[in-house]
């Protein structure tokens, strides 16, 4: 070799890339979480700050974008994606990513992918790798863009494309704008699915204050809560002492809405139904310790139970944790706790941004089983409430299947009402909610308010 460019077959694959092309794999593979592994992996390769941030990029972008990077392999291949050993689709996702979004020299992209080729495949897929990559790199990206806007049939899939979000999704949250009526605000929420949330910190009350948050800076609307300003907030000395947690402005003040509703009566009984892992049960342990409420906190999956116990390990009387399957609670403890969270488990769909590759992961048939367990535990949690006592219905999706037909269907039973959820966080928040059209629930968006979509809504029982 004499100088200039390397020659390619000697390029060896960066740290950084090799940790987001383990990444994107595993979570293929084997349904890792990247935002669980990626941090083990950056951790093991030993990265430092610099390319800890690109192995995030590289991994976070390709997976979320993967739908519109399918659809120009697609083209450029010539073929179908399905078509393609997925080991060296990823690569491809890997490379496509680098040259259509980051301004990654192409040369760089190309050749690395190459390698990264020849180590998961045969010499035959190094030459498909490259021509394919070549043959984007011939293109300008917004060329590309609009070929692959073309190729769509529907607007919906057109959207689908645009946005790189299933159909189905894209369907889910037309409807769920449009009960609001803000149809026009899709775009927006597609293309803020695709932007990184900043990190938002809750300081939890009479344990810390959002003042010592060093680096944060005031959020919209919740008064507990600090934006991280950059840096590595699980390196803060509250965080560490779990004073401080990360935690979405929006799940910030679905627990508000629930402890804050209405002034506290010393000795309430609170429960919160489905608390894994943690993040709403600590803030409501936080807010019945000051003001002489008693929380539990139930989680029906042992693992998650345990990351519960570790959430509240940081107050002074760390409530009870118990394991029971929240279908049971009401029948086994009737008429028994003042407040309840339920706070079910549902598709996720309101949490795209931060969790990258759960678009793809769900699919439309799992919305029926999650609708009617929701309704199953939403009946419990409510046989479980004192007459007179307060139930927050919340989920991190704004599925209509999850949200607004769940509760409607449990309101047609008698002795139950709404409580106007809307009314409670004007109290709550600091700047008003711009909130759609609604009978008295509230569906926060990562568009409008910058947090998760957040489905809120407070129901009480007749005494
Ligand atoms: C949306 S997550 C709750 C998040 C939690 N509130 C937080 O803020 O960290 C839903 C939880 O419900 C749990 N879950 C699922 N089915 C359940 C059941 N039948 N009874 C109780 N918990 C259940 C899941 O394991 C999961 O941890």
């Amino acid at each position: 070799m004499s100088g200039g460019r390397p020659n390619r077959k000697t390029v060896g694959v960066q740290p950084a890339r090799r940790v987001a092309f383990e990444v994107i794999r595993a979570v293929r593979e084997s349904d890792a979480y990247a935002n669980l592994l990626l941090p083990v992996k950056i951790e093991r390769a030993g990265l430092g700050p610099a390319d800890a941030g690109l192995a995030t990029e590289l991994t976070y972008g390709t997976l979320r974008l993967q739908g519109y990077y399918d659809a120009v392999i697609s083209l450029a291949a010539g073929r179908d994606t399905a078509k393609i050993d997925p080991p060296i689709l990823d690569v491809l996702r890997l490379a496509t990513h680098q040259l259509l979004s980051m301004r990654v020299a192409q040369h760089a992209a190309v050749d690395e992918a190459v390698s990264q080729a020849r180590e998961v495949g045969s010499q035959s897929a190094t030459g498909f790798v490259n021509g394919v990559l070549r043959g984007i790199t011939r293109t300008p990206a917004e060329e590309w863009r609009q070929r692959v806007l073309d190729s769509a049939r529907t607007d919906d899939e057109r959207l689908s494309l645009e946005f790189s979000h299933p159909v189905w999704v894209v369907r889910a949250l037309r409807q769920a704008l449009a009960a609001e009526s803000r149809g026009d605000e899709l775009q927006a929420l597609l293309a803020a699915d695709n932007v990184a949330p900043k990190v938002s910190l809750v300081a939890l009350p009479g344990l810390a204050s959002a003042e010592e948050v060093a680096g944060a800076v005031p959020a919209r609307f919740s008064p507990l809560a600090a934006i991280n300003d950059g840096g590595d907030p699980t390196r803060m000395l509250p965080v560490r002492q779990g004073r401080v947690r990360v935690q979405d402005e929006g799940s910030q003040l679905a627990a508000l809405a629930l402890s804050r509703a209405r002034p506290v009566e010393p000795g309430e009984q609170w429960l919160d139904m489905c608390a894994g892992p943690g993040g709403k049960a600590a803030l409501l342990a936080a807010e019945a310790s000051q003001s002489g409420a008693v929380l539990t906190a139930n989680e029906v999956v042992p693992a998650r139970a345990e990351l519960v116990r570790k959430a509240l390990a940081a107050l002074p009387t760390p409530p009870e944790v118990s394991e029971l399957d929240g279908r049971d609670i009401g029948p086994q403890m009737p008429d028994r706790f003042d407040r309840i969270l339920l706070d079910a488990p549902c598709t996720g769909l309101g949490a795209l941004r931060r969790r990258p590759e759960a678009r793809w992961r769900k699919q439309p048939r799992d919305v029926p089983a999650l609708s009617s367990l929701q309704a199953e535990l939403l009946a419990s949690g409510l046989e479980a409430l004192k007459p007179g006592g307060l139930l927050a219905y919340v989920t991190c999706s704004p599925h209509l299947a999850e949200t607004r037909l769940v509760v409607g269907t449990a309101l047609k039973k008698a002795g139950l009402s709404l409580v106007d959820a809307r009314e409670v966080l004007d109290r709550i928040t600091l700047e008003p909610l711009d909130l759609g059209e609604s009978d008295g629930t509230v569906q926060l968006w990562p568009h409008r308010h910058g947090t998760d979509a957040m489905f809120i809504c407070l129901i009480t029982k007749d005494r």
